[in-house]
């Protein structure tokens, strides 16, 4: 259970399925989630889904964004087109825990054809519940933009 966080979640057709399992586990965590799509298995493409979301993170609407395709490159590629974006692509649970302490990323970007479901549950609970940890990282982070 967290405290109340609102979730952005969108992807192309080969996140779909695993988007809409995410949705039931934010649910089913507390969260409010928007589901930016795609809504069916049909081919469609990533930047129609990662930019709207990506503008919605990026003015504050929600707390953090979860994107998801194939390899997730595509979506992490598209939604760092956002200045006030930091989209990190993670596929273990210690890169997203890395993500949030060392980078602040409010994007975690999953490759649904390289994890299994469960992992994939693991790895955004850990990107939701991880902490910036700030000092040196803020320096850091604060030069990211140019
Ligand atoms: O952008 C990608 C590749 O890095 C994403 O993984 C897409 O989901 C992938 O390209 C979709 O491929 P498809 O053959 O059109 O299903």
């Amino acid at each position: 259970m967290t405290t109340h966080k609102t979730i952005a979640i969108g992807g192309d057709h080969a996140g779909f399925t695993y988007k809409q399992a995410l949705v039931q586990f934010l649910l089913d965590e507390g969260y409010t989630v928007k589901d930016f799509g795609t809504d069916t298995p049909d081919s469609v493409d990533y930047p129609d889904f990662a930019h709207p979301l990506a503008d919605a993170v990026e003015r504050g609407e929600f707390d953090k964004g979860i994107l998801i395709c194939g390899s997730a490159n595509g979506v992490a590629i598209t939604a760092n087109k956002h200045q006030g974006i930091r989209a990190a692509i993670c596929w273990l649970e210690e890169l997203a825990a890395l993500a949030r302490q060392h980078n602040d990323a409010n994007v975690a970007c999953i490759p649904a054809r390289f994890i299994d479901i469960e992992t994939a549950k693991s790895i955004v609970n850990t990107f939701l519940t991880t902490d910036f940890e700030g000092g040196r990282h803020a320096t850091r982070v604060g030069k990211i933009s140019c």
